[in-house]
């Protein structure tokens, strides 16, 4: 990557701006525990939205029911003006796509191949064509191909491209994740600690990254616990504590208010330090970055997996362990998907 781009290319743009992301209320419950609660968050076109708070805030749980992972118990997510169905593949199909907490790699599986299982929501072939290798199919996979190179291209990976992913060092499994995300045509990224366990040019490298894709016409939203990155990033950060919605505003606006500073050193604050002594503090308070360790259970059959609606989804992480989740039903077994229904009886919406 070596765009030059930076956060004052966005202001330059003109104002007119569609409402990409509009959650409104949304509420998550497992059981007898509020994870979110009625948190309305909006992103527009051309923006970059960070999502901050402590652990535990309910960050990446506002995410899953972003994105149909989970159901939300009430509240509704609109995409373009759209409410979206709670099904993971139908919200990558209108145009919403995201990276893991965990990278969701199949690691087994080349770097072009897993960029060309994010491409198969935009592949209109179907099975009897892809088993007969008609012109047609032939074509479409070609022209899977060369958009896929281009997004390598894109994230630097061009070069990487026939290595098993797995054999990438841990920040061009990131990279690589991002190209995944992007091979579906995306109008909005959601980026779940994009820079956890980078080191600090890495990280600079994933900001570049990063704005270069706002400056594809693609609306941003991310969760970091990096402060210096987000508020150097975002043109709005949002933060959430104990799963509510604390305040929203532009960097400045955030890093400066005292119960965003309270809420991450857990104390009460007499004196506002320095926007700049903010950052610093909080972000030696915020927690660790995740172990920089790849997922390593990826499915035996990934070409299977490849033509599966839900394949990306059903990589299992560590952080999103199905045995305690209320998922979707459409992306767990039938015994899961009861478990979901009796403990996040959560509204089903309409497409
Ligand atoms: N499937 C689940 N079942 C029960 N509780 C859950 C589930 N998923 C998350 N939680 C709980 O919901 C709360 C919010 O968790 P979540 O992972 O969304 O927080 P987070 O802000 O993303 O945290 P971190 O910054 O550590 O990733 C936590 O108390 C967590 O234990």
């Amino acid at each position: 990557m070596t765009t030059t781009t930076t956060k004052a290319a966005a202001t330059t743009e003109p104002a007119a701006r569609e409402t990409v992301l509009d959650a409104r209320g949304v509420t998550m419950r497992f059981g007898g525990l509020t994870a979110v609660r009625d948190v309305n968050l909006t992103v527009n076109s051309g923006e970059i939205v960070g999502l901050i708070g402590p652990n535990g805030a309910g960050k990446t749980t506002f995410f899953n029911c972003l994105t149909g992972l989970y159901v939300p118990t009430e509240g509704e997510v609109r995409y373009k003006g759209q409410v979206l169905p709670p099904k993971s593949f139908k919200v990558t199909a209108a145009g919403i796509a995201r990276t893991f907490q965990n990278i969701r790699l199949f690691n087994n599986m080349t770097v072009l191949e897993n960029v060309l299982v994010g491409r198969h929501t935009r592949t209109k072939e179907g099975l009897w064509s892809a088993l007969l290798r008609g012109p047609g199919f032939k074509k479409a996979e070609a022209a899977s191909e060369k958009r896929a190179m281009e997004l390598l291209e894109f994230v630097g990976l061009a070069h990487k491209a026939q290595l098993l992913s797995k054999n990438l060092p841990y920040g061009e499994q990131r990279k690589l994740e991002i190209a995944r995300a992007l091979a579906s045509d995306p109008g909005l990224i959601l980026l779940d600690e994009p820079t956890a366990g980078m080191n600090p040019q890495e990280t600079r490298a994933a900001e570049e990254l990063i704005f270069a894709i706002r400056d594809m016409g693609i609306a941003v939203l991310v969760i970091e616990h990096d402060m210096r990155f987000i508020f150097n990033l975002c043109d709005r950060v949002a933060v959430l504590v104990q799963g509510q919605k604390l305040i929203e505003g532009d960097s400045q606006t955030v890093q400066s208010d005292e119960r965003v500073i309270a809420a991450y050193l857990g104390e009460p604050i007499e004196d506002t330090p320095a926007p700049k002594a903010d950052a610093e503090a909080a972000e030696a308070e915020a927690p660790e970055a995740e172990a920089p360790e790849a997922e390593t259970a990826a499915p035996a059959e990934a070409a299977e997996e490849a033509e599966d609606e839900d394949a990306e989804d059903d990589a299992p992480a560590d952080d999103e362990a199905p045995a305690e989740e209320t998922p979707a039903e459409d992306d767990t077994p039938a015994d899961a998907a009861d478990a979901a229904k009796d403990a996040a009886p959560g509204k089903e919406n309409d497409a």
